[in-house]
C-alpha cells in the first residue's frame, strides 16, 4: 500500500514499482483507491495501460476502502504476486481523510506500507513522516523527484 502527501509521486512510484517487479518476472497489479482526486484512476490506468500490468479502479465508486478490497480480492483469486495499492494524497491536518487511510489499510492488511515522500519538501517532512507512521505501519519510505534539485538530502534526514 502507497501512501502520502498530495503530489509526492504516489501514482508514478506505484507504476514503476509494478513495472520493475514484471521485469523481474513476477505478476503485479495495480488498484487505484484514490476517489479524491479528479482523474487519478484514468492517470493509474493510462499508466498501468502503457506497461501492460493489470489494474482495478472505479470511475463512480466514492468508498476507497470498498474499491481497495475488491480490487485486492480480485488480483488474489487471479494469483498476482504482488497487488499494489494506491491512495490518495493526504496530510496530517486532513483527519478524515488519515482515518480513511487507516482503515484502507485495515480492510486490506498490507504486507508492507510505503511512504512515498518528495524530496523537494526538504526536512520538513518530519512532522508528516511521523504523523503517517503514527496512523498506519509504514515500513518502507520511497523518494521521489530527486532529479530536481538537491533538497534529497534533507529529506533523508528528516
Ligand atoms: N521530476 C520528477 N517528477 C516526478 C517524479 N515522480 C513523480 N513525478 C511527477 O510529479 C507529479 C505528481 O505525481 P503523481 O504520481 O501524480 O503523484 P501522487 O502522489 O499520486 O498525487 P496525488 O494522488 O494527487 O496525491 C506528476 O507530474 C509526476 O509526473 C520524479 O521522480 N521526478
Amino acid at each position: 500500500m502507497f501512501v502520502g502527501l498530495q503530489g509526492a509521486g504516489k501514482t508514478t512510484t506505484c507504476t514503476k514499482y509494478a513495472y520493475y517487479h514484471q521485469k523481474k518476472g513476477y505478476k503485479p497489479a495495480l488498484v487505484c483507491a484514490d476517489t479524491f482526486r479528479a482523474g487519478a484512476f484514468d492517470q493509474l490506468k493510462q499508466n498501468a495501460t502503457k506497461s501492460k500490468i493489470p489494474y482495478y479502479g472505479s470511475y463512480t465508486g466514492s468508498d476507497p476502502v470498498k474499491i481497495a478490497v475488491e480490487g485486492v480480492d480480485r488480483f488474489k483469486k487471479e494469483n498476482c504476486d504482488l497487488i499494489i495499492v494506491d491512495t490518495s494524497g493526504r496530510h496530517k491536518q486532513q483527519a478524515s481523510l488519515f482515518e480513511e487511510m487507516r482503515q484502507i489499510s485495515e480492510a486490506t492488511k498490507p504486507d508492507l506500507v510505503i511512504f512515498v515522500m518528495d524530496s523537494s519538501i526538504g526536512q520538513t517532512a518530519f512532522e508528516q513522516a511521523r504523523a503517517f507512521k503514527q496512523t498506519v505501519s509504514v515500513g518502507a519510505v520511497i523518494i521521489t523527484k530527486m532529479d530536481g534539485h538537491a533538497k534529497g538530502g534533507g529529506t533523508l534526514s528528516a
